[in-house]
């Protein structure tokens, strides 16, 4: 039995009206999902005010209500608590109702505009292999052990999150490693969590639809590290410019990683193929499956990680040279006509700059690079002519076309995209609204050796448009097409 008061430990409570020795089934932020003896924690949210659906959840039976504003009629038997931040409570709530489970594994979080899931997800597959239970919360994933879960979030909510890890703890997984997003970290869906160690990528234009300006982004960000445990340590990425900002006010252990300046952990790139990279760290030379410069930045932050975590330096190493990419990342097929298609999931202004950038530095010849992309609706706008003009600026050919449009007109956000084209790339450039039909000219228009990049929406199963999705993945249509097309 579960007692209302255990759950609030830690709470920093305003004031109590009622009861809180009364036993409690669960808690929710729903009331839509809420039932008898149940706890509600109403929310003030960004399309609605959870603290409007406190009568609804009272009708439905519910135990208590956790809010920011007390109402102002209340029922006898139900007790109200009143909170200064209705999303922190509920995430030490969460922690308590499931134990505390972040004290009983590592748990490790990697925050950044680009690479969390590279990262986060080549962390646990390496752990997996050195013969540990591992976990994972990731975008594409959640794995718990061996078991495979959907994933809604790229950092799920505080119940989900410390549910997830309960279950993991019960598991016997030892180290778990989880993707901080800055919508995670800004709605306090982390708080309360023990973390052993934290990991910052890098960070460039996203999300600045939510967060008022790029300052504001990089606090969101900030504040992570800021909320550490003196135990845990913090890896930045000295070479990003925000690097150091990070870690300003952490009392974690503070280590750093970087391949142009000075660090304590180091790698060097020696060669960039699409065989894959090989690497100096540490001032040992090793050849890795993965492409690109970033990744190389993605595989010493995973060495270092380990290393901090107590994993052997040559063990390590070892276990790096093995990772495979992860689905939608930079994943590529070689056709029988040699034409090279590579799908990726960038869908920022720098992922996009990196992937491109990367094929320049392995293409050999004239051959040519065919990008199809677009942008996804209801997202940060201001990202759609900086994403247009970084893929014409690095391609030889461009077909923009659609990435979930959700609720906006598709050719409105291709028309957004287009403003981003120079004068001298035009040229270049073509519009398909039909992504299917995108990647088909792009297979069409390909003669051997050339590449085709498609970029936005990596690991992506489907396409959303108003609301609704239906199957979509860009991997397997292009493989398709190409076969279809004899290429
Ligand atoms: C903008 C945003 O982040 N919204 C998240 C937020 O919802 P919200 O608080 O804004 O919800 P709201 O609709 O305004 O409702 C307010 C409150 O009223 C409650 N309510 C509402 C209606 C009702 O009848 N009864 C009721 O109780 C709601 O449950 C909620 O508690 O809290 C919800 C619960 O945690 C999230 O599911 C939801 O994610 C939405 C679906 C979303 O799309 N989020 C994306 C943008 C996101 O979080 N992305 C990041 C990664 C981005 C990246 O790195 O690229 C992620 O970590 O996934
Ligand atoms: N370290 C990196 N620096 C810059 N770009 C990267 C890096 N790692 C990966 N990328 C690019 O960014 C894309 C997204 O990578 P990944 O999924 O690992 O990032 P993420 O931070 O999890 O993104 P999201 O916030 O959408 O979950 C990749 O497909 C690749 O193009
Ligand atoms: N986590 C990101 C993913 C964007 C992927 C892109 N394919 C899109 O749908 O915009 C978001 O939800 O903003
Ligand atoms: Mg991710």
């Amino acid at each position: 039995m579960i007692v209302l008061k255990d759950i609030l430990y830690k709470v920093p409570l305003e004031k109590v009206l009622g009861n809180t020795s009364v036993a409690i089934r669960d808690i929710n932020f729903d009331s839509r999902k809420v039932g008898l003896d149940d706890v509600f924690v109403a929310i003030n949210g960004s399309l609605s005010d959870g603290h409007n659906y406190i009568k609804g959840a009272v009708d439905k039976g519910v135990i208590a209500i956790v809010c920011e504003i007390l109402p102002l009629e209340t029922v006898n038997g139900v007790t109200y608590i009143q909170v200064k931040d209705s999303q922190e409570a509920l995430a030490m709530m969460a922690s308590n109702f499931y134990d505390n489970p972040s004290t009983e594994l590592k748990l490790v979080g990697i925050t950044g505009t680009n690479g969390k899931t590279t990262i986060a997800t080549l962390l646990y597959n390496l752990f997996s292999k050195a013969g540990y239970v591992a976990g994972l919360l990731s975008t594409v994933k959640i794995m718990v052990g061996n078991t495979q879960l959907n994933a809604s979030h790229t950092t799920p909510d505080s119940l989900t999150i410390n549910k997830f890890l309960r279950e993991m703890v019960d598991a016997g997984v030892s180290f778990c490693f989880m993707e901080v997003s800055s919508h995670g970290i800004d709605q306090k869906r982390t708080s309360g969590l023990e973390f052993a160690g934290g990991v910052f990528t890098n960070l460039s234009h996203d999300h600045l639809d939510y967060h008022k300006d790029f300052k504001e982004y990089r606090d969101v960000k900030k504040l992570f590290f800021d909320q550490l445990p003196k135990t845990a340590f913090a890896l930045t990425n000295a070479d990003d410019k925000n690097g150091d900002v990070m870690l300003q006010n952490t009392v974690a252990r503070k280590y750093s990683y970087a391949a142009k300046t000075v660090a304590d952990y180091k790698v060097q790139i020696l060669e960039n193929q699409f065989q894959g990279l090989l690497l100096k760290i540490n001032n040992q030379e090793l050849w890795v499956k993965l492409i690109g410069n970033f990744n190389a930045y993605n595989l010493l932050a995973i060495y270092a990680t380990a290393e901090l975590l107590g994993l052997e330096q040559l063990e390590i190493l070892q276990l790096i040279s093995t990772l495979e990419s992860v689905d939608g990342r930079f994943q590529f097929k070689i056709s029988e006509k040699n034409i090279t298609a590579i799908v990726d999931y960038a869908h920022t202004p720098d992922a996009l700059k990196n992937v491109l950038g990367t094929i320049n530095t392995i293409r050999t010849g004239n051959e040519e690079l065919i990008t199809v992309v677009g942008c996804g609706g209801d997202r940060d706008t201001a990202k759609r002519p900086k994403m247009g003009h970084i893929a014409s600026q690095l391609s030889t050919k461009v077909i923009f076309t659609s990435d979930n449009p959700r609720t906006e007109n598709p050719e409105a956000i291709i028309e957004e995209i287009e403003k981003g084209v120079s004068p001298e790339n035009f040229r270049k450039t073509l519009s398909i609204t039909d992504r299917k039909q995108a990647i088909k000219t792009a297979c069409q228009m390909a003669a051997e050796n050339d590449i085709i990049l498609i970029a936005g929406k990596g690991h992506e199963t489907y396409q959303e448009v108003n609301g609704e999705r239906t199957d979509f993945d860009d991997f397997k249509i292009v493989n398709e097409l190409l076969i279809a097309l004899n290429k």
